[in-house]
């Protein structure tokens, strides 16, 4: 695992910008070289305004989305299109101005769909259609960037400080039924499958996340501050603006 870099902005707008022009530079070099480039996507004020900010720059720019792969870190166990999904949020912010394959698109089920509302199916089922795409190579793909926000409460994904999903370490994916942030059902990602990026970027705007942000990158218990435990395999960056640096 990475050790973790810090890169600052001054306010939300800059780091917005400057997480967006990295990821499209990526996203140009994986398509110059004909390779898949799978992507996570956070929910979340910040990671939301970053992919405004990617939807901006990449049609500027005008790049292709071929061999790109939309993932979810977590989402809110909700009907589809709910406006508190954070899949329809990225749609609204990203996805449905690009043109991105449908088939490389991975929402998270949602609640009315083809698992009766049972999360721990939502969660068992986006496990397998991770493990499809790995083709045999691990129970995930290989992540090329993993986008996470942080909550006040030092959650990532939906990863919440003392619930047991912390501490899963076998599955890739896991059901939440009792998040202390609405909605009580949610399906994350696990640790190692956040860990089994390439590069783990976490986004941090906002005094309320100074304490998160400090948490994370003293590395401290991980059931504490989930955000401790989010590593890349190569890299490791939290991407903060001047207010959620305050307490560095
Ligand atoms: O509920 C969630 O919260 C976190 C952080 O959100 P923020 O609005 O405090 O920035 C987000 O990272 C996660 O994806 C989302 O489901």
């Amino acid at each position: 695992m990475s050790e973790p870099e810090i890169v600052r902005h001054a306010d939300a707008a800059g780091l917005a910008d400057s997480v967006a022009l990295k990821l499209v530079n990526m996203i140009v070099q994986a398509e110059a070289d004909k390779r898949d480039f799978h992507l996570v996507l956070t929910g979340g004020g910040i990671g939301i305004r970053a992919l405004e900010a990617v939807r901006d720059h990449a049609n500027e720019a005008g790049i292709s989305w071929a061999h790109v792969h939309l993932w979810w870190g977590d989402e809110r166990y909700l009907p589809d299109k709910d406006p508190e999904r954070n899949e329809t949020q990225a749609c609204a912010a990203l996805i449905d101005s690009i043109s991105v394959p449908s088939h490389q698109v991975h929402p998270i089920p949602a609640s009315d769909g083809l698992d009766g509302g049972q999360v721990e199916h939502a969660a068992t089922r986006y496990g397998r259609e991770l493990a499809v795409a790995a083709r045999g190579e691990g129970p995930v793909p290989v992540f090329d960037v993993c986008l996470l926000g942080v909550g006040p409460d030092a959650h990532v994904a939906s990863l919440f400080p003392g619930l047991s999903g912390v501490r899963e370490d076998e599955a890739s994916v896991a059901a939440v039924r009792d998040s202390p942030k609405p909605p009580t059902e949610r399906v994350t990602l696990t640790l190692p499958s956040i860990r089994a990026a390439r590069e783990v970027w976490v986004l941090a705007s906002g005094e309320g996340k100074a304490e998160a942000v400090r948490l994370g990158l003293a590395g401290g218990s991980v059931d504490e501050a989930p955000v401790a435990g989010a590593r890349g395999a190569e890299r490791t960056v939290f991407w903060v603006d001047e207010a959620a640096a305050s307490e560095l």
